[in-house]
């Protein structure tokens, strides 16, 4: 059996505007990725040599380098919802930096209080390249809402996005001895999209349990992965991908995400629902969904998007 690859999709096209027939044809392969996959990997040309290594060789060198005392700063500040420091495994660290790339302000309130002394290279390039990563997210966004023909509803659930940007470090793996830096999951998210330093590590699992390496093909490639609020909010259409992270080279993986999450009270889109494809999930909030799985983990329990509002 030929081994399974990840669906690609080019998002470069200068001509790929709305009502375009390369936008027509880009938004069916996107479904068709995100139904099957739950993922594609986004060809871009918006991230320089320079911009990528900045941000790996400085920024989130210097994020990861921050002092315990800030960090647990950073942690405690409570302004947004989504900021948090964590660690999967012991060698695996996490810092979710909140929606920084929203609104102007957010990612100088989050550089003064990681660097009271300044730091405006972090502050730049990983405005930057968040930037970059939301325009990407908007416009599959806007492509899967047109394909599904509930474009109506794209510029409120816009409004109602906050777009977090976390980065992962994951330690190198001595001895060439794989271990496991992330275990097994579907994101809690609506959806998610990675951007790595030039170590893989990032694995997919396929509908018949098969697993693909997320290899970039370039240093402004991005994965784009659909998560479990998309899946309730599509009715079932869209395939929330499982993922890991398996170390097996001596080198530091460094990982940037763009983490989106829902406000208010999402339904399913009344146009989604016919004969073929009955209710399946009542209106939730995604936000409680998101507390939810965080008081479910700490009791090692396992919670689903089903759970909270499967029908
Ligand atoms: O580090 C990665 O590539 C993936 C991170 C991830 O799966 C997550 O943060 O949910
Ligand atoms: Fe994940």
């Amino acid at each position: 059996m030929d081994s399974p690859k990840l669906p690609v999709v080019d998002l470069s096209a200068e001509d790929l505007r709305p009502g375009t027939e390369i936008w027509i044809s880009t938004s069916k392969q996107v479904c068709h990725a995100l139904e099957e996959y739950g993922c594609f990997l986004i060809k871009s040309n918006q991230v320089s040599l320079d911009l990528h290594n900045a941000i790996y060789t400085a920024a989130l060198q210097d994020l990861f380098n921050l002092p315990k005392e800030i960090k647990q700063l950073i942690k405690s500040s409570s302004e947004q919802p989504y900021r948090d420091v964590f660690s999967s495994s012991p060698n695996h660290e996490g810092l979710a930096m909140g929606d920084i790339v929203s609104t102007s302000e957010a990612i100088h309130q989050f550089c003064n209080l990681a660097w009271p002394g300044g730091n405006n290279h972090f502050c730049k390039n990983v405005n930057e390249i968040s930037k970059i990563m939301m325009n990407l997210d908007q416009t599959v966004l806007r492509m899967v809402f047109q394909n599904y023909g509930v474009d109506k509803y794209y510029d409120s659930q816009i409004r109602s996005t906050d777009y977090v940007t976390g980065s992962s470090k994951y330690k190198e793996s001595e001895k060439n001895e794989n271990y496991v830096g992330l275990v097994i999951h579907t994101d809690k998210t609506f959806s998610t999209i990675i951007h790595q330093n030039d170590v893989n590590g990032l694995e997919i699992q396929t509908k018949d349990g098969q697993w693909i390496l997320y290899e970039p093909s370039s240093h402004s490639s991005f994965l784009y992965l659909a998560s479990d609020a998309f899946k309730a909010w599509s009715n079932g259409r869209i395939h929330p991908c499982c993922h890991r992270v398996t170390m097996s080279v001596n080198k530091t993986r460094i990982s940037l995400g763009l983490f989106t999450f829902l406000n208010g009270v999402t339904h399913v889109p009344d146009e989604l629902i016919d004969e073929e494809h009955p209710l399946r999930y009542k209106p939730f909030s995604h936000r409680e969904y998101y507390r939810l799985i965080k008081e479910h983990g700490k009791k090692k329990i396992q919670y689903s998007i089903e759970a909270l509002c499967g029908v």
